[in-house]
Protein backbone atom coordinates (compact mmCIF):
# COMPACT_ATOMS: atom_id res chain seq x y z
CA UNK A 1 0.00 0.00 0.00
CA UNK A 2 1.50 3.42 -1.02
CA UNK A 3 -1.40 6.24 -1.14
CA UNK A 4 -2.23 6.88 2.39
CA UNK A 5 -5.80 7.34 3.33
CA UNK A 6 -7.02 8.97 6.13
CA UNK A 7 -10.03 7.09 8.04
CA UNK A 8 -12.89 8.22 9.37
CA UNK A 9 -11.13 8.51 13.03
CA UNK A 10 -8.73 11.08 11.48
CA UNK A 11 -5.85 8.51 11.58
CA UNK A 12 -3.94 7.86 8.74
CA UNK A 13 -3.48 4.76 7.21
CA UNK A 14 -0.10 3.65 5.49
CA UNK A 15 2.79 1.02 5.25
CA UNK A 16 4.69 1.55 8.03
CA UNK A 17 8.28 3.12 7.73
CA UNK A 18 11.76 0.99 8.52
CA UNK A 19 12.12 4.34 11.51
CA UNK A 20 8.07 3.38 12.49
CA UNK A 21 8.87 -0.43 13.12
CA UNK A 22 9.42 -0.25 16.88
CA UNK A 23 6.19 1.76 17.38
CA UNK A 24 4.27 -0.42 15.42
CA UNK A 25 5.69 -3.38 17.93
CA UNK A 26 4.49 -0.74 20.73
CA UNK A 27 1.14 -0.65 19.35
CA UNK A 28 1.05 -3.70 18.52
CA UNK A 29 2.01 -5.06 22.21
CA UNK A 30 -0.70 -2.72 23.56
CA UNK A 31 -3.86 -3.91 21.09
CA UNK A 32 -2.45 -7.77 22.33
CA UNK A 33 -2.71 -6.53 26.08
CA UNK A 34 1.18 -6.82 26.39
CA UNK A 35 3.64 -4.63 28.04
CA UNK A 36 4.25 -1.74 25.82
CA UNK A 37 7.84 -2.02 25.49
CA UNK A 38 10.30 -3.19 22.88
CA UNK A 39 13.37 -4.85 22.50
CA UNK A 40 15.93 -4.38 20.09
CA UNK A 41 15.83 -7.95 19.07
CA UNK A 42 11.80 -7.79 18.66
CA UNK A 43 13.03 -4.79 16.27
CA UNK A 44 15.30 -6.86 14.49
CA UNK A 45 12.90 -10.22 14.34
CA UNK A 46 10.30 -8.14 13.01
CA UNK A 47 12.84 -6.47 10.15
CA UNK A 48 13.36 -9.38 8.91
CA UNK A 49 9.97 -11.07 8.95
CA UNK A 50 7.44 -7.97 7.77
CA UNK A 51 7.01 -7.35 3.94
CA UNK A 52 7.29 -3.31 4.29
CA UNK A 53 4.24 -2.75 1.59
CA UNK A 54 2.27 -5.48 3.35
CA UNK A 55 2.92 -3.94 6.89
CA UNK A 56 0.11 -1.25 7.62
CA UNK A 57 -0.23 0.73 10.52
CA UNK A 58 -2.62 3.97 11.76
CA UNK A 59 -1.02 6.82 12.99
CA UNK A 60 -2.93 9.94 15.16
CA UNK A 61 -0.75 12.77 16.71
CA UNK A 62 2.52 10.80 16.06
CA UNK A 63 1.84 7.78 17.65
CA UNK A 64 0.98 4.38 16.12
CA UNK A 65 -2.60 3.11 17.25
CA UNK A 66 -3.46 0.30 14.73
CA UNK A 67 -1.49 -2.62 13.05
CA UNK A 68 -1.84 -4.89 10.21
CA UNK A 69 0.19 -7.27 8.73
CA UNK A 70 -0.14 -9.73 5.01
CA UNK A 71 2.40 -12.29 3.74
CA UNK A 72 2.36 -14.86 1.14
CA UNK A 73 1.06 -18.23 2.06
CA UNK A 74 -0.19 -21.90 -0.13
CA UNK A 75 -2.79 -23.04 1.40
CA UNK A 76 -3.79 -27.05 0.18
CA UNK A 77 -6.93 -27.68 -1.32
CA UNK A 78 -9.34 -30.77 -1.13
CA UNK A 79 -7.23 -33.40 -3.46
CA UNK A 80 -3.94 -31.79 -2.89
CA UNK A 81 -3.37 -28.74 -4.64
CA UNK A 82 -1.76 -25.50 -3.46
CA UNK A 83 -3.37 -22.05 -3.97
CA UNK A 84 -1.91 -18.84 -3.40
CA UNK A 85 -3.19 -16.93 -0.42
CA UNK A 86 -2.68 -13.68 1.40
CA UNK A 87 -2.34 -14.74 5.07
CA UNK A 88 -3.23 -11.77 7.59
CA UNK A 89 -1.68 -11.36 10.92
CA UNK A 90 -0.94 -9.14 13.82
CA UNK A 91 -4.25 -6.97 13.83
CA UNK A 92 -5.01 -4.79 16.56
CA UNK A 93 -6.51 -1.18 16.96
CA UNK A 94 -5.67 0.51 20.25
CA UNK A 95 -8.27 0.59 22.44
CA UNK A 96 -8.54 4.76 22.22
CA UNK A 97 -9.20 4.70 18.80
CA UNK A 98 -11.29 1.37 18.31
CA UNK A 99 -14.84 0.82 16.71
CA UNK A 100 -13.77 3.67 14.44
CA UNK A 101 -13.45 2.06 11.46
CA UNK A 102 -9.71 1.31 11.67
CA UNK A 103 -9.55 -2.49 10.87
CA UNK A 104 -12.72 -2.49 8.49
CA UNK A 105 -10.11 -0.04 6.38
CA UNK A 106 -6.89 -1.93 6.64
CA UNK A 107 -9.03 -5.14 5.84
CA UNK A 108 -10.56 -2.64 2.50
CA UNK A 109 -7.09 -2.24 1.36
CA UNK A 110 -5.72 -5.82 1.97
CA UNK A 111 -7.55 -7.93 0.15
CA UNK A 112 -7.89 -5.68 -2.54
CA UNK A 113 -4.02 -5.21 -2.93
CA UNK A 114 -4.48 -9.31 -2.33
CA UNK A 115 -7.16 -9.11 -4.70
CA UNK A 116 -4.94 -7.46 -7.72
CA UNK A 117 -1.94 -10.06 -7.15
CA UNK A 118 -4.20 -13.05 -8.12
CA UNK A 119 -4.54 -14.54 -4.83
CA UNK A 120 -7.21 -17.29 -4.53
CA UNK A 121 -7.89 -16.79 -0.99
CA UNK A 122 -7.21 -14.51 2.25
CA UNK A 123 -6.58 -16.21 5.26
CA UNK A 124 -5.97 -15.90 9.06
CA UNK A 125 -6.72 -17.51 12.87
CA UNK A 126 -8.90 -15.48 14.70
CA UNK A 127 -8.87 -13.69 17.99
CA UNK A 128 -12.67 -13.83 18.53
CA UNK A 129 -15.62 -15.18 16.44
CA UNK A 130 -17.04 -12.28 15.87
CA UNK A 131 -14.70 -10.19 14.00
CA UNK A 132 -13.95 -11.26 10.61
CA UNK A 133 -17.19 -12.89 9.08
CA UNK A 134 -18.31 -9.44 7.84
CA UNK A 135 -15.66 -8.98 5.97
CA UNK A 136 -16.42 -11.97 3.78
CA UNK A 137 -14.86 -14.82 5.96
CA UNK A 138 -15.78 -18.25 6.35
CA UNK A 139 -14.54 -20.88 9.60
CA UNK A 140 -13.63 -23.07 7.51
CA UNK A 141 -11.51 -25.53 9.47
CA UNK A 142 -12.18 -26.64 13.29
CA UNK A 143 -10.16 -28.21 15.80
CA UNK A 144 -9.79 -30.06 19.22
CA UNK A 145 -7.59 -30.65 21.51
CA UNK A 146 -7.53 -33.44 24.21
CA UNK A 147 -6.18 -34.67 27.25
CA UNK A 148 -5.71 -38.33 27.24
CA UNK A 149 -5.84 -39.81 31.08
CA UNK A 150 -3.22 -42.32 30.25
CA UNK A 151 -3.97 -45.25 33.81
CA UNK A 152 -7.48 -44.77 32.25
CA UNK A 153 -7.11 -45.19 28.31
CA UNK A 154 -6.40 -49.16 28.56
CA UNK A 155 -3.22 -49.01 26.61
CA UNK A 156 -1.34 -52.52 26.85
CA UNK A 157 1.58 -51.03 28.90
CA UNK A 158 3.74 -53.55 28.12
CA UNK A 159 3.67 -51.60 24.74
CA UNK A 160 7.15 -52.04 22.97
CA UNK A 161 6.91 -49.68 19.95
CA UNK A 162 5.57 -50.59 16.57
CA UNK A 163 5.51 -54.04 15.04
CA UNK A 164 4.88 -53.73 11.65
CA UNK A 165 8.42 -53.49 11.23
CA UNK A 166 8.09 -49.44 11.51
CA UNK A 167 10.55 -47.39 14.45
CA UNK A 168 10.11 -44.53 16.46
CA UNK A 169 13.65 -43.24 17.29
CA UNK A 170 14.30 -39.67 19.28
CA UNK A 171 16.14 -36.99 17.09
CA UNK A 172 17.38 -33.53 17.75
CA UNK A 173 16.54 -30.26 16.33
CA UNK A 174 19.26 -29.76 13.39
CA UNK A 175 18.13 -33.62 11.95
CA UNK A 176 14.20 -32.03 12.42
CA UNK A 177 15.41 -29.26 9.80
CA UNK A 178 16.91 -31.72 7.55
CA UNK A 179 13.75 -34.40 7.95
CA UNK A 180 10.90 -32.29 8.57
CA UNK A 181 10.60 -29.94 5.78
CA UNK A 182 10.35 -33.11 3.08
CA UNK A 183 7.80 -34.60 5.61
CA UNK A 184 5.68 -31.33 5.50
CA UNK A 185 6.31 -30.84 1.90
CA UNK A 186 4.26 -34.82 1.65
CA UNK A 187 1.85 -33.84 4.29
CA UNK A 188 0.51 -30.48 1.85
CA UNK A 189 -0.03 -33.04 -1.04
CA UNK A 190 -2.28 -35.32 1.60
CA UNK A 191 -4.23 -32.80 4.03
CA UNK A 192 -6.54 -29.98 3.04
CA UNK A 193 -6.44 -26.83 5.35
CA UNK A 194 -2.16 -27.30 5.48
CA UNK A 195 -0.44 -24.19 4.94
CA UNK A 196 3.12 -24.20 3.75
CA UNK A 197 6.16 -23.48 6.48
CA UNK A 198 9.20 -21.91 5.25
CA UNK A 199 12.75 -22.38 6.38
CA UNK A 200 11.97 -19.91 9.27
CA UNK A 201 9.10 -21.51 10.95
CA UNK A 202 11.06 -24.66 11.22
CA UNK A 203 14.29 -22.75 12.34
CA UNK A 204 11.70 -21.12 15.04
CA UNK A 205 9.80 -24.49 16.17
CA UNK A 206 13.46 -25.99 16.84
CA UNK A 207 14.94 -22.76 18.56
CA UNK A 208 17.68 -21.78 16.28
CA UNK A 209 15.72 -18.73 15.91
CA UNK A 210 14.11 -17.95 19.18
CA UNK A 211 11.20 -15.29 18.76
CA UNK A 212 11.61 -12.34 21.28
CA UNK A 213 9.58 -12.27 24.36
CA UNK A 214 8.74 -16.14 23.77
CA UNK A 215 10.68 -18.46 25.97
CA UNK A 216 12.08 -21.45 24.82
CA UNK A 217 12.64 -25.03 26.15
CA UNK A 218 14.06 -27.51 24.12
CA UNK A 219 11.28 -30.12 23.33
CA UNK A 220 11.97 -33.86 22.52
CA UNK A 221 11.77 -34.87 18.72
CA UNK A 222 10.16 -38.55 17.54
CA UNK A 223 10.10 -39.34 14.54
CA UNK A 224 8.53 -42.36 12.69
CA UNK A 225 10.13 -44.83 9.88
CA UNK A 226 8.56 -47.41 7.96
CA UNK A 227 9.69 -50.72 7.39
CA UNK A 228 11.78 -49.43 4.10
CA UNK A 229 12.90 -46.13 6.44
CA UNK A 230 11.16 -43.62 4.61
CA UNK A 231 10.13 -41.06 7.42
CA UNK A 232 6.94 -40.90 7.92
CA UNK A 233 5.98 -38.90 10.99
CA UNK A 234 7.06 -36.48 13.51
CA UNK A 235 6.23 -35.12 16.80
CA UNK A 236 7.41 -32.50 18.83
CA UNK A 237 6.93 -32.68 22.82
CA UNK A 238 7.53 -31.66 26.22
CA UNK A 239 7.16 -32.96 29.39
CA UNK A 240 6.46 -31.25 32.68
CA UNK A 241 8.21 -32.88 35.81
CA UNK A 242 5.45 -33.34 38.33
CA UNK A 243 5.05 -35.87 40.91
CA UNK A 244 2.59 -36.59 44.16
CA UNK A 245 3.00 -35.94 47.51
CA UNK A 246 2.78 -39.80 47.53
CA UNK A 247 6.11 -40.44 45.40
CA UNK A 248 3.70 -41.04 42.19
CA UNK A 249 4.93 -39.93 38.95
CA UNK A 250 2.21 -37.49 37.44
CA UNK A 251 3.72 -36.31 34.39
CA UNK A 252 1.48 -34.44 31.55
CA UNK A 253 3.37 -34.54 27.96
CA UNK A 254 2.44 -31.93 25.84
CA UNK A 255 2.51 -32.23 22.07
CA UNK A 256 3.66 -29.45 20.10
CA UNK A 257 3.20 -30.84 16.78
CA UNK A 258 2.26 -34.45 15.41
CA UNK A 259 2.23 -34.94 11.55
CA UNK A 260 2.19 -38.26 9.38
CA UNK A 261 1.38 -39.36 6.69
CA UNK A 262 0.36 -42.58 7.12
CA UNK A 263 -1.69 -43.80 9.27
CA UNK A 264 0.54 -46.16 10.64
CA UNK A 265 3.06 -43.37 11.69
CA UNK A 266 0.00 -41.36 13.01
CA UNK A 267 -0.88 -44.94 15.53
CA UNK A 268 2.81 -45.42 16.30
CA UNK A 269 3.91 -42.34 17.28
CA UNK A 270 0.62 -41.49 19.88
CA UNK A 271 0.75 -45.31 21.67
CA UNK A 272 4.79 -44.18 21.56
CA UNK A 273 3.59 -40.43 23.76
CA UNK A 274 0.95 -42.38 25.67
CA UNK A 275 3.91 -45.12 26.68
CA UNK A 276 6.71 -42.87 27.93
CA UNK A 277 7.18 -44.22 31.85
CA UNK A 278 5.99 -41.26 34.40
CA UNK A 279 3.71 -39.87 32.00
CA UNK A 280 0.12 -40.02 32.83
CA UNK A 281 -1.64 -37.27 30.63
CA UNK A 282 -1.08 -36.40 27.37
CA UNK A 283 -2.17 -32.75 25.94
CA UNK A 284 -2.71 -33.35 22.11
CA UNK A 285 -2.14 -29.87 21.02
CA UNK A 286 -4.49 -28.96 18.20
CA UNK A 287 -5.98 -31.50 15.88
CA UNK A 288 -8.37 -31.83 13.73
CA UNK A 289 -11.74 -33.05 14.85
CA UNK A 290 -12.07 -36.16 13.54
CA UNK A 291 -8.78 -37.18 14.74
CA UNK A 292 -7.98 -40.90 15.52
CA UNK A 293 -6.32 -40.18 18.43
CA UNK A 294 -9.39 -41.07 21.07
CA UNK A 295 -10.33 -44.00 19.03
CA UNK A 296 -6.85 -45.24 19.27
CA UNK A 297 -7.52 -45.89 22.86
CA UNK A 298 -9.50 -48.95 24.12
CA UNK A 299 -11.87 -46.41 25.68
CA UNK A 300 -12.10 -43.45 23.86
CA UNK A 301 -13.59 -41.59 27.36
CA UNK A 302 -9.93 -41.23 28.47
CA UNK A 303 -9.61 -38.43 25.60
CA UNK A 304 -11.49 -35.51 26.97
CA UNK A 305 -11.80 -32.87 24.75
CA UNK A 306 -10.21 -29.10 25.93
CA UNK A 307 -10.57 -26.86 23.42
CA UNK A 308 -13.08 -27.38 20.45
CA UNK A 309 -13.20 -24.36 18.25
CA UNK A 310 -12.99 -22.55 14.86
CA UNK A 311 -9.38 -22.64 12.82
CA UNK A 312 -8.67 -21.52 9.92
CA UNK A 313 -11.03 -19.05 8.52
CA UNK A 314 -10.84 -18.30 5.17
CA UNK A 315 -11.96 -15.20 2.19
CA UNK A 316 -12.79 -16.60 -1.07
CA UNK A 317 -11.20 -13.71 -3.51
CA UNK A 318 -11.50 -15.73 -6.70
CA UNK A 319 -14.02 -18.19 -6.73
CA UNK A 320 -14.26 -19.39 -10.08
CA UNK A 321 -9.77 -20.59 -9.25
CA UNK A 322 -10.57 -22.01 -5.51
CA UNK A 323 -13.71 -24.25 -7.20
CA UNK A 324 -11.36 -25.66 -10.06
CA UNK A 325 -8.34 -26.40 -7.79
CA UNK A 326 -9.81 -28.90 -5.39
CA UNK A 327 -11.43 -32.39 -6.49
CA UNK A 328 -14.20 -33.80 -6.34
CA UNK A 329 -15.67 -37.43 -5.26
CA UNK A 330 -18.34 -37.69 -7.01
CA UNK A 331 -19.75 -36.20 -10.00
CA UNK A 332 -22.82 -33.26 -10.71
CA UNK A 333 -23.39 -29.66 -11.76
CA UNK A 334 -24.52 -27.02 -9.49
CA UNK A 335 -25.24 -23.28 -10.01
CA UNK A 336 -24.27 -21.00 -7.23
CA UNK A 337 -25.25 -17.35 -6.74
CA UNK A 338 -22.73 -15.49 -4.72
CA UNK A 339 -23.44 -12.94 -2.57
CA UNK A 340 -20.32 -10.91 -2.03
CA UNK A 341 -21.12 -6.95 -0.58
CA UNK A 342 -17.22 -5.87 -1.19
CA UNK A 343 -17.54 -6.73 -4.60
CA UNK A 344 -14.65 -8.92 -5.06
CA UNK A 345 -15.88 -12.40 -5.67
CA UNK A 346 -19.89 -12.05 -6.02
CA UNK A 347 -21.79 -13.09 -9.47
CA UNK A 348 -23.27 -16.82 -10.75
CA UNK A 349 -21.11 -19.52 -11.90
CA UNK A 350 -22.07 -22.88 -12.70
CA UNK A 351 -19.60 -25.68 -11.03
CA UNK A 352 -19.44 -28.77 -13.04
CA UNK A 353 -17.71 -31.40 -11.27
CA UNK A 354 -16.27 -35.07 -11.83
CA UNK A 355 -13.57 -36.79 -10.15
CA UNK A 356 -11.41 -36.28 -13.08
CA UNK A 357 -11.72 -32.42 -12.65
CA UNK A 358 -14.75 -29.49 -12.58
CA UNK A 359 -15.12 -26.65 -14.62
CA UNK A 360 -16.69 -22.97 -12.75
CA UNK A 361 -17.82 -20.59 -15.54
CA UNK A 362 -20.24 -17.82 -15.03
CA UNK A 363 -23.63 -18.12 -16.46
CA UNK A 364 -27.00 -16.31 -16.56
CA UNK A 365 -29.24 -19.87 -15.88
CA UNK A 366 -31.30 -19.58 -12.42
CA UNK A 367 -29.73 -20.16 -9.40
CA UNK A 368 -29.81 -23.58 -7.63
CA UNK A 369 -28.50 -22.39 -4.28
CA UNK A 370 -27.63 -18.30 -3.03
CA UNK A 371 -24.98 -17.95 -0.32
CA UNK A 372 -22.37 -15.33 0.62
CA UNK A 373 -19.11 -15.47 0.11
CA UNK A 374 -18.39 -16.38 3.81
CA UNK A 375 -20.40 -19.39 3.90
CA UNK A 376 -18.95 -20.76 0.32
CA UNK A 377 -15.57 -20.78 2.53
CA UNK A 378 -17.06 -22.79 5.47
CA UNK A 379 -17.59 -25.05 2.16
CA UNK A 380 -14.72 -24.83 0.39
CA UNK A 381 -12.64 -27.22 1.87
CA UNK A 382 -15.53 -29.93 2.81
CA UNK A 383 -15.75 -29.20 6.46
CA UNK A 384 -19.36 -27.92 6.26
CA UNK A 385 -22.34 -29.12 5.06
CA UNK A 386 -24.73 -27.08 2.71
CA UNK A 387 -27.98 -28.69 4.60
CA UNK A 388 -26.98 -27.69 8.00
CA UNK A 389 -26.03 -23.85 7.02
CA UNK A 390 -29.84 -24.15 5.16
CA UNK A 391 -31.24 -25.06 8.18
CA UNK A 392 -29.50 -22.36 9.81
CA UNK A 393 -30.58 -19.51 7.35
CA UNK A 394 -27.57 -19.00 5.79
CA UNK A 395 -27.66 -20.89 2.25
CA UNK A 396 -30.69 -20.45 0.52
CA UNK A 397 -31.82 -23.43 -1.78
CA UNK A 398 -33.75 -22.01 -4.73
CA UNK A 399 -34.21 -25.32 -6.18
CA UNK A 400 -35.35 -28.02 -3.69
CA UNK A 401 -32.59 -30.87 -3.10
CA UNK A 402 -29.89 -28.71 -3.92
CA UNK A 403 -28.16 -28.11 -0.69
CA UNK A 404 -28.63 -32.09 -0.56
CA UNK A 405 -26.40 -32.09 -4.08
CA UNK A 406 -23.97 -29.42 -2.81
CA UNK A 407 -23.15 -31.92 0.12
CA UNK A 408 -22.79 -34.76 -2.21
CA UNK A 409 -20.56 -32.14 -4.46
CA UNK A 410 -18.41 -30.69 -1.88
CA UNK A 411 -17.84 -32.44 1.43
CA UNK A 412 -15.18 -35.04 2.25
CA UNK A 413 -14.88 -37.68 3.67
CA UNK A 414 -12.45 -36.42 6.25
CA UNK A 415 -12.45 -33.07 7.90
CA UNK A 416 -9.83 -30.32 6.79
CA UNK A 417 -6.83 -29.38 9.21
CA UNK A 418 -4.61 -26.57 9.41
CA UNK A 419 -1.99 -27.73 12.40
CA UNK A 420 -0.07 -24.47 12.25
CA UNK A 421 -1.27 -20.76 13.90
CA UNK A 422 0.30 -17.11 12.48
C1 LIG B 1 -5.72 -12.28 12.46
C2 LIG B 1 -5.50 -11.64 13.80
O1 LIG B 1 -4.54 -10.94 13.98
S1 LIG B 1 -6.64 -11.87 15.05
C3 LIG B 1 -6.31 -10.59 16.26
C4 LIG B 1 -7.36 -9.51 16.27
N1 LIG B 1 -7.00 -8.54 17.28
C5 LIG B 1 -7.53 -8.50 18.52
O2 LIG B 1 -8.44 -9.25 18.85
C6 LIG B 1 -6.92 -7.51 19.48
C7 LIG B 1 -7.97 -6.74 20.29
N2 LIG B 1 -8.99 -6.13 19.45
C8 LIG B 1 -8.71 -5.11 18.59
O3 LIG B 1 -7.57 -4.73 18.40
C9 LIG B 1 -9.87 -4.48 17.82
O4 LIG B 1 -11.01 -4.55 18.59
C10 LIG B 1 -10.16 -5.14 16.45
C11 LIG B 1 -8.90 -5.14 15.58
C12 LIG B 1 -10.62 -6.60 16.61
C13 LIG B 1 -11.27 -4.36 15.75
O5 LIG B 1 -10.80 -3.08 15.36
P1 LIG B 1 -11.76 -1.82 15.17
O6 LIG B 1 -11.00 -0.78 14.46
O7 LIG B 1 -12.40 -1.50 16.46
O8 LIG B 1 -12.86 -2.42 14.17
P2 LIG B 1 -13.82 -1.54 13.25
O9 LIG B 1 -14.11 -0.25 13.94
O10 LIG B 1 -13.28 -1.47 11.88
O11 LIG B 1 -15.10 -2.46 13.31
C14 LIG B 1 -15.86 -2.80 12.19
C15 LIG B 1 -17.10 -3.55 12.65
O12 LIG B 1 -16.71 -4.77 13.30
C16 LIG B 1 -17.26 -4.82 14.62
N3 LIG B 1 -16.25 -5.42 15.49
C17 LIG B 1 -14.94 -5.10 15.53
N4 LIG B 1 -14.32 -5.85 16.45
C18 LIG B 1 -15.24 -6.67 16.99
C19 LIG B 1 -15.20 -7.66 18.00
N5 LIG B 1 -14.03 -7.97 18.65
N6 LIG B 1 -16.32 -8.29 18.31
C20 LIG B 1 -17.49 -7.98 17.68
N7 LIG B 1 -17.60 -7.04 16.70
C21 LIG B 1 -16.49 -6.39 16.38
C22 LIG B 1 -17.51 -3.38 14.98
O13 LIG B 1 -18.50 -3.25 15.97
C23 LIG B 1 -17.94 -2.79 13.65
O14 LIG B 1 -19.30 -3.15 13.42
P3 LIG B 1 -20.31 -2.16 12.66
O15 LIG B 1 -19.70 -1.94 11.31
O16 LIG B 1 -21.56 -2.95 12.65
O17 LIG B 1 -20.32 -0.92 13.49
Amino acid sequence: MTAAVRSRSRAEIRSVTDAEIPDWIRALNTGFLRAPTVSEAEVADRRSLSIPDRTLGAFDAGRCVATFRSFPQELTAVGGAAVPADAITNVSVTATHRRRGLLSEMMAADLAAAKDRGDVVATLIAAEYPIYGRYGFGPATHTTEWVIDVPRAGLDRRYAGPDDGGRVDLVDGEDVRKLGPELHERLRRLQPGVVDRTERWWQVSTGVVRRAGTPWTEPFYAVHRGPDGTVEGLAAYSCDDTWSDAKQPLNTVTVRNLIAVTPAAERALWLYLCSIDWVTKVRSGYRAPDDLLPHLLPDPRAATPLTHADWLWVRILDVVRALEARTYEGSGALVLEVVDPAGLAGGRRRLEATPEGASCTPTAESADLTLEVAQLAALWLGDESAVRLAALGRVQEERAGAARVADALLRTSRRPWCPDTF
